[in-house]
């Protein structure tokens, strides 16, 4: 994360740990079945130690393990089995769905977000605790049915120990405090390495995002794809491997305290004259038995409390990545519009004082547009040219509400575009960016769950006409909403883009150097046929391009350098049939530095 395009959020306008109230709001909501699985819990440990009590009894007077003692040991078997079954179904259940809406609520919040934080964050944080945090969060489920079950059965087997003697009870219990305290200093080491592990993660992440992207790259260069292998992506499996090593190490130094402390009450027990077998041989035996039959639980408690710091350190991380996403606007839980649902056009669009800054965090530099002052009909065609790093997608996304503007407003049809409206504004664009994304199916404009056959039958016929007029029918076709294949060309993929774009029908078109990958007899059609057609369709339609030979045919070309627009050309008024004048460029532009670095 080196860049940002915004100055921080104000961490008071957030409201707190989103997904630590998502958690608790998932327990309340599953209060009686958590309630049940800890019941459950309770009772496995209860009739656990209600069995070695018995056991106990049975073995040291043989005389009374009659049948009423019998009945009662397969009794406390069968509801130490039915606990533990119900307890784990409900457990296993509250783990699933807790990292289901996790992750729910993770991917919507992402969606909402701003686009400018969603670029700042980048991929690897939110694919690592979409996947490794949101699993350590559903654990605590896992972990917390044991915790109950053996801590309950360690609290009886103490109170028991009570019963029989209660010095040997409070040294149990000081063996206890004494081995937590031990305990709690390795597991402030080990919740430091667990929070390491998880930044490494994050660049690991990027880096597994690299292996794919950059595929070509290391396959055509060895000694790279060894560099990258070996150095960074094996740099980052080794950092997160030594910090979990270093956290899970420090845990077992930490339980192994508590058992050795243990023996060492077990050897007080047994040898000192006091209390041990010197004072009273059988009920030393009692206290001993007892004593060895709680090590395994107390052993399991204890291997699960590092799942509860592991699902604590991944709800904090959660949170932290969730507030690098500013809180989305109420605007954006407004209902949106059903598919196909027409858009509203306008009369004029405005930009008024347009500014928007980058800021280059290595550097300490801002590359900025604007101020930017620009008016856009309906039935209008306009060219944005200049040089490469000029700011001509930067405009476009201010323009098209991807990005809110720093300073200045853009009104529609005189009303100024607001927090409130910006998302039912961008709703008018149709685009096709030059990092475009082709989804699998016609998403927002055939509902893949709408059942009405025929409109989805008619939607595929308009997607078919279009893709055939696009030349692309002997590659694609589209049947129940979903492309037949995706697996095209670039220049393919583009021209699929635009069917898209054409399907949408919306009143404003955005191209980014849309033609730059078509070859020169279908740019030929786009330039000469389809973007007459939409302007004649009353569409607003603004194009990014180099491509110079086709300036002409724009009724306005705007240069942009160094984010300002520096020479406005306009055409002169043409006749249309129908439609009144438009313009047709009558002044030669300037001649255009294509794909010269403006930065
Ligand atoms: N996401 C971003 N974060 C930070 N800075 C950015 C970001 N995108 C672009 N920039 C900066 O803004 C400047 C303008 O970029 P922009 O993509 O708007 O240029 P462009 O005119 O569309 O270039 P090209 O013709 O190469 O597509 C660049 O020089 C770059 O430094």
């Amino acid at each position: 994360m080196t860049v940002s395009n915004a100055p921080p959020v104000n961490g008071s306008d957030r409201p707190n740990k989103p997904a630590t109230r998502l958690l608790l709001s998932l327990l309340r909501r599953s209060r009686g079945a958590l309630a049940l699985a800890l019941v459950a819990c309770v009772a496995n440990g209860v009739s656990s130690v209600l069995l070695v009590a018995t056991l106990n009894r049975a073995l040291s007077a043989p005389a009374a393990a009659d049948l009423p003692l019998a009945l009662r040991f397969a009794a406390c078997a069968l509801v130490a089995l039915i606990a533990r079954i119900v307890s784990g179904v409900l457990f296993a259940g509250l783990s699933q769905d807790t990292m289901g809406r996790m992750r729910e609520h993770v991917s919507a919040r992402v969606a909402a977000a701003e686009l400018r934080d969603v670029e700042r964050v980048g991929a690897a944080p939110v694919q690592s605790i979409l996947t490794d945090d949101a699993t350590n969060v559903s654990m605590l489920f896992f972990a917390l049915p044991n915790i109950v079950m053996h801590g309950s059965i360690v609290a009886g087997c103490l109170a028991y120990l009570a019963w029989l003697s209660w010095p040997v009870c409070v040294l149990a219990l000081s063996a206890i405090v004494v081995g937590s305290l031990g305990y709690r200093f390795g597991d402030i080491r080990a919740i430091a390495s667990l929070e390491a592990a998880g930044s490494a993660q994050d660049r690991l992440f990027d880096y597994l995002g690299s292996l794919f992207a950059g595929a070509k790259e290391l396959k055509l260069h060895r000694e790279r794809a060894r560099q990258f292998v070996d150095g960074q992506l094996g740099a980052a499996i080794n950092e997160v491997r030594d910090h979990r090593r270093r956290a899970f190490v420090a845990y077992a130094i930490g339980v192994g305290w508590i058992i050795f402390l243990f023996y060492v009450f077990l050897g007080a027990a047994t040898f000192l004259p006091s209390i041990g077998v010197h004072a009273d041989a059988q009920a030393a035996a009692g206290y001993v038995i007892v004593f060895l039959f709680m090590l395994v639980p107390l052993d399991g408690l204890l291997n699960n409390l590092p799942t509860v710091n592991a699902a604590r350190v991944s709800l904090e991380r959660i949170e932290r990545v969730l507030a690098e996403f500013e809180e989305p606007h109420h605007a954006a839980a407004l209902p949106v519009p059903s598919s196909g649902a027409q858009v509203a056009a306008f009369d004029t669009l405005t930009l008024r004082g347009i500014t928007h800054a980058y800021f280059h965090e290595r550097d300490e530099r801002m590359f900025r547009i604007g101020p930017i002052d620009l008016t856009f009909k309906p039935g209008e065609l306009v060219f944005i040219v200049g040089g490469n790093g000029s700011g001509k997608t930067t405009l476009a996304k201010v323009l098209t509400g991807l990005y809110e503007p720093e300073g200045g407003v853009i009104e529609v049809d005189g009303l100024p575009v607001t927090r409130d409206t910006r998302p039912a504004y961008r709703e008018r664009f149709s685009t096709v960016f030059n990092d475009f994304h082709l989804f699998d199916t016609l998403l927002g404009i055939v509902d893949p769950d709408d059942t009405n056959e025929s409109a989805r039958a008619a939607a595929d016929e308009r997607a078919n006409a279009l893709i055939a007029k696009l030349a692309l029918d002997h590659k694609v076709s589209v049947e129940n909403g979903t492309f037949s294949t995706r697996a095209l060309s670039t220049g393919q993929r583009k021209r699929l883009a635009l069917v898209v774009a054409y399907l949408e029908d919306r009143p404003f078109y955005l191209f980014d150097e849309w033609a730059a990958d078509q070859d020169p007899s279908f740019k030929a059609v786009f330039y000469e046929q389809l973007l007459p057609e939409l302007r004649g369709r009353g569409k607003t339609v603004v194009v990014i391009t180099h491509d110079d030979r086709y300036f002409s045919l724009a009724d306005r070309v705007l240069k942009l350098d160094n984010g300002a627009i520096v020479n406005e050309t306009r055409g002169a008024p043409r006749a249309v049939a129908g439609s009144g004048t438009v313009r047709v460029p009558s002044v030669q532009v300037d001649v255009i530095q294509t794909k010269v670095d403006a930065s």
